[in-house]
């Protein structure tokens, strides 16, 4: 655990995922079971097969020679359309304060013919992946090893969507026909020692406490370990679309310390499922600690399409556009960039009011 911190050590739950899953006791009864666990702990792990842990590997290896590059080759990796790109330590917001986590974030890599683009959309546009490594050995992009990790992570995805619909005992597609070309993205994260900072942010701290903004996030970290959660509350409400839970009891009791694990992928929830399901599932707040050493990380979000309008599972009242909460958030966390500059100039955040930007499915 990263000094400084007093936690209890979590002893996960492990789920290993069926390949096909299909409407079976043994199926369902699966997913009733990992609802219980989020509901309990706010967090559960799934086994990775061997086909993930390869490709686990080669994005790895691709991220630690990216964060090795000088600094002012990954500055140059940012676009004015997406938020895609780099982020140095100490230039990422969660609530007023600097972060120290070093992050490359994967967007949908959109060309300019692309249609949302020509017409503007907020947040579309290319990924401004690094050009090719100098040195040859067994990577040579970024994009390629990334891209080919995140496709099998939403594959992952897609079957725990499906086991919760199972669990829920809502009907074959109520979350499934929300992610039809979802608006998934990753983080690839680095944390640098705790006594190596620039001291832009608070000593020891790598991320402060958040909730992530979509139905699922799926993460995998090296053996240096930093992250902790806070499980679901009686006592504590917060929904994140309404008033920022950035920040939200940071230096309180109650957190819970995730122990790296190898071959597995941990899994708690976003805004989104909490909002879709009322409550029931609620988004797992969590915060990063700086350790001894670096560490490196992979945070992938499973979303709904940019364009979805969320309605309750229960059939009551509300509706919430994905998109918009999407732009609020990196609207905030990232206020300087010059991607959100351009779509405060161009007045972008209008269209999210359009209708072509509005999918009620
Ligand atoms: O460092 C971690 O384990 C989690 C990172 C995280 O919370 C994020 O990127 O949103
Ligand atoms: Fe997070």
């Amino acid at each position: 655990m990263p000094p400084g911190y007093n936690a209890k050590v979590g002893n996960l739950q492990t789920f290993t995922l069926p390949a096909d899953v299909t409407d079976t006791p043994g199926h369902r009864a699966m997913g009733r079971a990992m609802i219980q666990t989020w509901r309990q702990e706010g967090i559960l792990q799934i086994s990775t097969d061997s086909e993930g842990q390869q490709l686990q590997q080669q994005a790895m290896e691709a991220s630690r020679r990216f964060f090795r590059r000088p600094s002012h080759e990954k500055a140059a990796c940012v676009d004015s359309q997406s938020y895609a790109g780099y982020i140095a330590s100490g230039e990422e917001i969660t609530d007023g304060i600097a972060d120290y986590s070093e992050i490359f974030t994967v967007l949908k890599d959109l060309p300019p013919s692309d249609p949302r683009v020509q017409a503007q959309w907020p947040c579309h546009g290319p990924c401004p992946w690094p050009p090719p490594f100098p040195d040859r050995e067994t990577t040579t992009t970024m994009k390629a090893p990334i891209e080919a990790y995140m496709t099998w992570l939403g594959r992952q995805g897609e079957r725990l969507l499906r086991l919760i619909e199972y669990g829920l005992g809502v009907s074959e597609g109520s979350l499934t026909r929300y992610t039809r070309d979802g608006w998934h993205h990753q983080r690839v994260l680095r944390f640098p020692a705790r006594n190596a900072t620039n001291g832009r942010g608070k000593t020891g701290r790598g991320i402060g406490s958040h909730t992530d903004y979509g139905l699922l996030v799926i993460a995998s970290q090296d053996d240096v370990g930093g992250l902790f959660i806070r499980p679901p509350r009686q006592d504590e409400e917060f929904a994140n679309w309404e008033k920022s839970a950035a920040g939200l009891r940071e230096e309180d009791d109650g957190w819970v310390y995730v122990p790296p694990v190898p071959d597995v992928h941990t899994v708690f929830l976003g805004d989104m499922m909490q909002y879709l399901t009322k409550n029931h599932l609620t988004a797992t707040p969590h915060k990063v600690g700086l350790n001894t050493r670096e560490r490196f990380v992979f945070a992938y979000f499973h979303e709904p399409n940019f364009a979805a309008v969320l309605k309750p599972l229960d059939g009551s009242e509300g509706a919430l556009h994905y998109g918009t909460h999407f732009t609020n958030m990196f609207m905030r966390n990232y206020p300087d960039r010059i991607t959100t500059q351009r779509l405060v100039r161009e007045n972008r955040y209008d269209k999210l009011a359009e209708r072509e930007l509005r999918c009620y499915s």
